[in-house]
């Protein structure tokens, strides 16, 4: 295991920010620590870094205790939300300060800096000014900084978050292609589920400075260990059903979900798991909302209220009748 954590604790004062803290990063893989604002996930990923005092617990690297390494010697590389470039510098000046910091020769800099400049998609941009940048551009280069002196584990906190949302989406994507390209291991801090789950290969969800669930992506995305995780990934509505030999029987309709055991199942449907159709569960708009992708329902079925989804050309409001029938792709299964 590349990188280890072991009930690591961290407090401000009397208060703990994180408790009892147990992450493994392997070689290669990329970690996303996800969690609500305050849930502690700078905390943990500033105390792995060794820039915040750890109150017990350790982080370990290829089975060697950092405690007594500091945060210059661990070899990592740091991303922070907004870039912190330095200003008055160039950008082949900003990426080439790593180099300096680790006694890369001078002669060696300039080829470096080329290399790094493609590989984040910003070639020939050398001599511009930071200032000059755009958002998404700056961090680039701030990427492009911290991966100069090849780090061996790259730590981003929520790098994209100062960035508007299409952007956002873009660099998300350009970002995950880099990584898996070069094999880079990192540990993402974010509050953006789909940021997680685009950048990363395992998820590990923080609430209250506890790590709730971690593991695949896909498995914790299917199977939240709980309503209030499951809340936090998008499941608005529950639904408790009977599985038998796959199907799951509701008050809102039967649904087709594998590898399930027979018996009692507790559905979670993120909005998308409701679908308006010709067929199915009787119920009232009580309110809609036009989303880029698709028209947001609220409907009242019967004694529930859940969220819905309709084709974005379509046109529901307040009163209208619809039916509903659930779809899988957009249902969990909790617990
Ligand atoms: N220097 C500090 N002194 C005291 N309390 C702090 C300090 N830094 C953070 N905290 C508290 O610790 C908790 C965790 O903060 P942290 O910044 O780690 O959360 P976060 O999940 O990264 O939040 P966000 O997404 O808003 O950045 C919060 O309750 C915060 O108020």
């Amino acid at each position: 295991m590349a990188l280890t954590v072991r009930d690591l604790t961290v407090h401000y004062g009397s208060f703990a920010a994180v408790r009892d803290a147990k992450l493994d990063i392997a070689d290669g893989e990329v970690l996303a620590l996800l969690g609500p604002s305050g849930s502690g996930k700078s905390t943990l990923l500033r105390a792995i870094t060794g820039l915040e005092p750890v109150s017990s617990g350790s982080v370990s690297w290829d089975g060697t205790d950092l405690a007594a390494v500091p945060v210059h010697k661990r070899e990592f590389g740091l991303v922070f939300q907004d870039g912190q470039l330095f200003p008055h510098r160039d950008v082949a000046a900003n990426i080439a300060f790593g180099l300096r910091m680790h006694g890369v020769p001078r002669e060696r800099h300039a080829a470096r800096v080329e290399e790094l400049l493609k590989l984040v998609g910003l070639e020939g941009y050398e001599r511009r000014r930071v200032t000059e940048l755009s958002g998404g551009q700056a961090q680039r280069v701030a990427l492009a900084r911290a991966l100069a002196p090849e780090p061996r584990l790259l730590l981003l906190d929520e790098p994209l978050s100062g960035l508007d949302a299409g952007l956002r989406e873009q660099l998300a994507i350009d970002l995950a292609d880099l990584l898996r390209r070069s094999k880079i291991t990192a540990l993402l801090v974010t509050h953006d589920q789909e940021e997680a789950f685009t950048l990363a290969d395992r998820v590990a969800v923080l609430d209250a400075g506890e790590i709730r669930q971690e593991g695949a992506v896909r498995s914790v995305w299917n199977k939240p260990v709980d309503d209030e995780v499951a809340r936090f990934l998008g499941v608005t509505t529950f639904l408790d059903g009977t599985a038998t030999e796959g199907v799951v029987r509701t008050k809102l309709g039967t649904v087709e979900l594998q590898g399930l055991d027979d018996g009692p199942v507790r559905l979670g449907l993120r909005p998308h798991g409701l679908k308006v159709s010709a067929e199915g569960v009787p119920g009232e708009v009580t309110a809609a909302v036009h989303r880029r992708e698709h028209l947001r329902l609220v409907v009242r079925c019967g004694e529930s209220t859940v969220d819905a989804i309709a084709p974005a050309g379509a046109d529901f409001r307040a009163g209208d009748p619809v039916r509903l029938q659930p779809d899988p792709d957009g249902i969990a299964v909790v617990g």
